[in-house]
């Protein structure tokens, strides 16, 4: 039987068709294509990458087995409001367009490029809506796993690679072994580092290791070659801390939308955040911060979120490709502002 044009079957086909014209957009509706796509919009946006990267061909996937895997790890992304299929879907999309920055023409493998687009996908599966800390401090199961390390991180890691054991879902069977050990390090590695407390270590190195980049870029210049622009990496290891710090990015890039899209994810971390405060409430726990929906300030925390850390993380980012992601960090300005404004708003009501 004919694998559908997005992967899943939709009556809205036509309608996603549209949307996915958008597939290589920072501006793409991650919330329009979940519903045109009947909830599918992990699938539906990877197996479009997939193809329009021409990456079935290149590492002879089967279809057929590519949308075995996917439909069963989006199945395998929980119902919470924040961390979901859609988080998963909307990171990968992101990371698909950051990989296309001209900077970044002739800099990753195919093969890097599968394995950053496979660890967006997966780098959340099975989250159930709760902190690092709130596992360790309910001494849940993951933690003791995980010996309170990264403990959601090597928990999605272990449920995405346990999945793809399945024989109808390996679509990875035609990989050469050395291949697939380079796609399973660079995917640890990249997943890994999404953990916020790490955030730190990649702020530390990003500043010198952007500048050493931008060294050698400059060399190249001479060159007059037309790819002068481009960031030409001839150690792995430095293709991999760019794809870390690519997908640290592209996990911290909700600030970065439209402001229609980005209150949409707010609202949902929040719903998030304040469930594990009543969680942790009625447990008799302390309340972890920004959990306590009975004096939060949504306002002001966003505001601090992005001030401390998604601005500082994106203006590295910008840095490094400049000028191609200045909308990121003008959409991150504007939506500081209208935070700002609501706050100014608010004391200006309370005073009539
Ligand atoms: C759109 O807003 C957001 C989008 C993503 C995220 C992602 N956060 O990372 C997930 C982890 O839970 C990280 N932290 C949990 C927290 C309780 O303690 C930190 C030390 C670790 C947060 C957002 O806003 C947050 C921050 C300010 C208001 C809520
Ligand atoms: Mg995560
Ligand atoms: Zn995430």
């Amino acid at each position: 039987d004919t694998i559908p044009r997005f992967g899943t079957e939709t009556p809205h086909e036509a309608k996603l068709a549209e949307l996915m014209d958008n597939i290589d957009a920072w501006g793409l509706n991650i919330f329009d294509v979940h519903n045109y796509s009947q909830s599918h919009s992990l699938t539906s946006v990877m197996y479009t990458i997939f193809k329009k990267r021409n990456l079935i061909e290149t590492f002879r996937i089967s279809p057929q087995k590519l949308i075995n895997y996917l439909v069963t790890l989006e199945s395998h992304y929980l119902d919470v409001p924040y961390h979901c299929s859609i988080h998963a879907a909307d990171v990968t999309q992101a990371i698909h367009v950051l990989l296309l920055i001209p900077s970044f023409e002739n800099t990753f493998t195919d093969l890097e490029i599968l394995a950053a687009l496979f660890a967006a996908a997966i780098h959340d599966v099975d989250h159930p809506g709760v902190t690092n800390q709130y596992l360790i401090n309910s001494d849940n199961e993951l933690a003791l796993m995980y010996n309170d390390t990264s403990v959601l991180e090597n928990h999605s890691l272990a449920v995405a690679f346990k999945l793809l054991q399945n024989e109808d879902c390996d679509f990875i069977e035609n990989l050469s072994d050395e291949q697939r050990k380079i796609l399973r390090q660079i995917s640890i590695d990249m997943v890994l580092a999404t953990d916020m407390s790490k955030h730190g270590a990649i702020m530390q190195t990003i500043q010198s290791f952007h500048q050493s980049l931008k060294a050698k870029q400059c060399k190249d210049s001479n060159s007059n070659s037309s790819t002068n622009d481009s960031l030409v990496l001839t150690e792995q290891k430095e293709r991999v801390q760019l794809l870390r710090e690519m997908l640290h990015c592209a996990d911290l890039s909700n600030p970065t939308k439209h402001l229609s899209i980005y209150t949409q994810w707010v609202d949902r971390i929040m719903d998030e955040f304040h469930y594990q405060g009543d969680r942790e409430r009625s447990a008799g726990m302390p309340i972890s911060p920004m959990c306590n929906r009975r004096t939060a300030d949504i306002e002001m925390a966003q505001i601090g979120f992005i001030q401390a850390i998604v601005e500082p993380l994106w203006q590295m980012w910008a840095q490094l490709v400049y000028p191609h992601c200045q909308q990121m960090l003008d959409n991150i300005d504007s939506n500081r502002q209208w935070y700002e404004y609501q706050i100014s708003n608010r004391s200006s009501r309370n005073n009539t």
